[in-house]
């Protein structure tokens, strides 16, 4: 297999939401949890989206975890890697968005990286380096209150400064305004400047085009999908299209038991209002206790929650959450420690979701990066065919590979979906 783009996602649903944009856009795309074994076959495509749990994690951690996958996709003749990183810019002072940047801007020779999280169908852009999400700056918008990393500077010159090795360039809307030409310039200037990244203005999809095709001129880029749309876009008009638009398996729909479950561990005002729809519209909703699991274990609430589910599974369509209010996430976060409840409240729903399965489970949505994380790595899952778009962002993925292959999924990110998210999901993962 020889692919045109490699890239390498910081965590699952954005990996999906990278696969489902470059698709759209004309790349057969497969997207990978990990990097493959040697063994896994996996279909002819032009990209593969390697799929990490790197955002949260140690900096040192993330940056080995995407050199391994930078390897895996340069050794199948990528040309350029895009590194996927979250619209909302999801990181901390300590990285990791910065320290994996050095380190493929090192590996690849050192050439500035055009940086860019826009993603303007879902209300994200950047203007004179500051983003905003739905027209808010980022540090007033629901992020502020993000359970592992608020954020609270929306200004990504500042905050990807704080994270990085080397010095930040802004590339300004008004050179973008001025074409690709003007982009490639501004990078080359940045690069003698001594500047490792470049914070590129986007607003619109006709920035993209412009950002993608000026990225595509170097080894690396980082972003969102609107990136990966312009880089997918800038690929097919320069080479031409390659053969169907996806492997015919992703697509096509498979024989189901009709027994589908979603669960929730994103706290994001989008989820719990989807929650809140779900429920009103006759899904069986369970809200999870966190405070006892924090207090006595999950073992209990877990086998509790599977009785609940068991119960019901074969009448419809069953929502188990854990999501809660911002407020009260903080008191439980200042209580047992940020990091410690998110961990305990991920295992608790990998727990279920690999209990739903062997109930005869085979549609399964999941709402949250990290807990989707935490549910695909529990269920052994190694890659998934990229079907139908759901809504902005979140795709229908058939598993394949030799763990669990019959299962349809869906992995949300947690701000993204209209209200009906959940029904929506389930009608077109059957
Ligand atoms: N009631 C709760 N109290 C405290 N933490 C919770 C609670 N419910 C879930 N969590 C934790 O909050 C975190 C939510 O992160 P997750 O990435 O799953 O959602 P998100 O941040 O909204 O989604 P995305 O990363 O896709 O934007 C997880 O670590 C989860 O375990
Ligand atoms: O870019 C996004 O917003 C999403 O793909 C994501 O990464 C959220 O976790």
């Amino acid at each position: 297999m020889s692919i045109r783009l490699g890239c390498i996602a910081d965590d699952y649903t954005g990996a999906s939401d990278l696969a489902n944009m470059l698709r759209q856009n004309g790349l057969r795309t497969v997207q990978t949890i990990g990097v493959p074994r040697p063994s896994l076959e996996l279909p002819d495509v032009d990209a593969v989206v390697v799929s990490l749990k790197s955002r949260s994690i140690a900096a040192d951690r993330a940056v080995t975890l995407s050199l391994e996958a930078e390897t895996w996709l340069r050794d199948r003749g990528a040309e350029h890697v895009l590194f996927k990183i979250c619209s909302t810019f999801d990181s901390t002072d300590e990285g990791n968005i910065g320290p994996v940047i050095d380190a493929l801007r090192e590996r690849a020779g050192g050439a500035t990286v055009l940086v860019n999280p826009a993603f303007p169908e879902t209300g994200r852009s950047v203007f004179e380096g500051y983003l905003f999400v739905n027209g808010v700056p980022l540090h007033e918008s629901p992020l502020k209150d993000h359970p592992l990393n608020p954020m609270r500077d929306s200004n990504l010159v500042r905050v990807l400064g704080r994270q990085s090795a080397t010095p930040v360039a802004l590339i300004p809307f008004a050179v973008v305004e001025q074409g690709v030409e003007a982009v490639r310039e501004a990078l080359a200037k940045a690069r003698t400047a001594g500047a490792g990244a470049a914070i590129a203005d986007a607003v619109a999809a006709r920035h993209l085009d412009v950002l993608g095709q000026a990225a595509l001129s170097g080894p690396v880029s980082a972003g969102a999908s609107g990136l990966g749309a312009g880089l997918a876009r800038a690929l097919v008009a320069r080479d031409g299209p390659s053969g169907p638009a996806q492997p015919s398996d992703a697509t096509r729909p498979r024989p189901t038991s009709g027994r589908a479950a979603i669960l929730a561990g994103s706290c994001s005002t989008a989820t719990r209002q989807q929650i809140a729809v779900a429920e009103t519209s006759g899904i069986a909703c369970l809200r999870l206790d966190v405070a006892r699991m924090l207090d006595s274990g999950i073992d209990q609430v877990v086998s509790d929650a599977l009785d609940w589910a068991r119960a019901r599974i074969e009448l419809g369509p069953v929502l188990i959450a854990s999501s809660d209010h911002p407020d009260a996430v903080k008191a439980m976060q200042s209580s047992h420690g940020g990091l410690a409840v998110g961990h305990v409240v991920e295992q608790a729903l990998a727990a279920i979701a690999e209990g739903l399965v062997a109930a005869g489970v085979d549609q399964l949505v999941i709402a949250g990066g990290e807990t989707s994380g935490a549910v695909v790595d529990r269920l052994g899952l190694e890659a998934f065919l990229v079907g139908e778009e759901i809504a902005p962002g979140v795709p229908v993925l058939r598993v394949t590979g030799a763990q669990h292959a019959d299962l349809s999924m869906a992995l949300k990110s947690g701000n993204f979906g209209g209200e009906q998210f959940f029904t929506r999901a389930l009608s077109m993962l059957g």
